[in-house]
């Protein structure tokens, strides 16, 4: 802003939310549009977007709900327009009748949920037909965390400037802003370095995918060692086997009370009947899935000097100190419900604040966390970018999907990806396996891990 003449910004940004709305209308002349707008720049920017809407034959209205902090500027500029200005009691009917309500409530300077003021005109404008787009962020929702404390806009299109937030990409605020459209004010050069998350594309994962040379033999491409499954629950074995044997490890060995039902399923697996010490060479550990109580083998395994993914029952069952004291990297995934016992909280705190959660823990455990759900992070102990999945669908929510998953992500880790990009790449591929596999109907677990081939070759398209 420094460097730029005054406002240069603020016209960028209402440029480009004013031709996103106006791609939203259609058509603009004779639509009827209301403006929310709140005390600071967020407001002046939906100003000077409803004056360019205005200029264009849209009727506006806006509504400043913080009394007299409004932008002066942006305030002005929609009167020269012939936009019109009514106070927030007398707003209802125009939401009501709006074709598009702009959400200028609240951006990056906001904080808690919406004031008493401005939520019943945001739930007057949900349930209009208006369509609501949000500027910049959907009001009422925590920019840095996606945390949302109290009420907040849910908008059909977010307008976001400058760069992604991450309260566009981590639920529960993520299912408030709807489809996120940024446009591009010029920040690139000014951004730090680092950001503070990552959204993996198509040719990120591309890049990282292990690929065989034409001297690779299986040994060299990775043997990746699954220790899961128990008398109890045989099938977790068997679906993390069929993970593993799709994620680029060259071999993959079962160790466990499972091996005759892998066999049956999968006869590439080497089985062993011993313990993960004696089981011959093994580049990656996964223990945990369906192991029931077998604290001796996730102990065995964390003994080791490889990377291990610890998942599901591994999760209980592994001592933190024993985490903390290896040399190898651990990747530990687990979904909310595993992540609150962990870190002695309640399930809905670690869904509400993700982010934090999965920072959290792994600075305690010293291991780089995959948290899954709704939408999949991935924290390392040292800090750094974590990696935020936007691949995933609800249909990935059926028994068996995370134990498809830690074998992929273990073969990962085997053929040699670093835990972040073992555990980001796995998330990626499994969201995107489970869409093509869904295609809009249930599927199961066994379906997900069948479909990462496809994915794998889609992501190299
Ligand atoms: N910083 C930049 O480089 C640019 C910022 N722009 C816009 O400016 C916005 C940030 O503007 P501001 O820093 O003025 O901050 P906001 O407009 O986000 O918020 C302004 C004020 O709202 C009040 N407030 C806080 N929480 C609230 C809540 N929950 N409900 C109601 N009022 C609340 C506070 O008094 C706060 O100072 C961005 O989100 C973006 O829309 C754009 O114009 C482009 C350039
Ligand atoms: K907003």
């Amino acid at each position: 802003m420094a460097r730029l003449p005054d406002g240069a910004l603020m016209q960028r940004a209402a440029a480009g939310l004013a031709a996103a709305c106006a791609d939203l209308l259609g058509r603009v002349y004779g639509r009827r549009v209301v403006l929310l707008v709140g005390s600071g720049d967020n407001g002046g920017d939906a100003l000077y977007a409803g004056a360019r809407l205005a200029r264009r034959g849209a009727g506006v209205t806006a509504v400043p709900l913080a009394g007299d902090r409004v932008h002066c500027g942006g305030l002005a500029a929609l009167r020269r327009a012939g936009g019109v200005v009514v106070h927030p009691d007398a707003a209802g009917e125009a939401v009501d009748r709006a074709d598009l309500v702009v959400d200028g409530i609240v951006g990056i300077g906001g904080t808690g949920g919406l004031r008493a003021g401005a939520a019943p005109l945001a739930e007057r404008a949900a349930r209009s037909g208006a369509a609501v787009v949000a500027v910049d962020l959907p009001s009422g929702v925590e920019a840095d965390s996606g945390e949302v404390r109290g009420d907040a806009v849910r908008a059909d299109l977010t307008v976001t400037f400058g760069a992604h937030k991450p309260a566009l990409l981590i639920d529960p605020a993520r299912e408030h802003a709807g489809t996120v459209r940024l446009v591009d004010i010029g920040l690139r050069p000014e951004l730090p370095a680092e950001p503070e998350l990552e959204a993996l594309q198509h040719a990120d994962v591309a890049a990282l995918l292990p690929a065989p040379a034409a001297e690779s033999d299986k040994y060299r491409r990775g043997v990746v060692g699954i220790a899961a499954g128990s008398a109890r629950y045989p099938g977790a074995a068997v679906l993390a086997v069929s993970g593993a044997l799709r994620g680029g490890a060259g071999a993959v060995r079962y160790v466990g009370p499972a091996g005759e039902a892998v066999l049956a399923r999968f006869p590439e697996t080497l089985v062993s009947d011993r313990g993960p010490h004696e089981a011959g060479r093994v580049q990656a550990w996964v223990v945990g899935p369906g192991a029931g109580d077998d604290a001796g083998t996730v102990a065995e395994v964390l003994a080791t000097d490889v990377p291990v993914l610890l998942d599901a029952d591994g999760l209980r069952l592994a001592a933190r100190d024993a985490v903390r004291a290896r040399s190898a990297p651990t990747l530990m995934t687990p979904h909310a419900g595993e992540a609150a016992a962990l870190l002695g909280v309640a399930r809905e705190e670690v869904e509400a604040a993700r982010l934090s959660a999965a920072r959290e823990l792994a600075a305690r455990y010293g291991a780089t966390v995959l948290l899954k759900g709704s939408t999949t992070l991935v924290a390392d102990p040292g800090g750094g970018p974590v990696r935020v999945n936007a691949t995933g669908t609800p249909w990935l929510a059926t028994a068996g999907s995370g134990d498809v998953l830690s074998g992929l992500a273990g073969s990962l880790l085997a053929a040699g990806l670093a835990p972040r990009d073992a555990g980001g790449v796995a998330a990626y591929l499994h969201g995107l396996a489970g869409r093509l596999a869904a295609h809009g109907a249930p599927i199961a677990a066994h379906d997900i891990a069948e479909t990462i081939p496809s994915a794998w070759r889609d992501v190299h398209d």
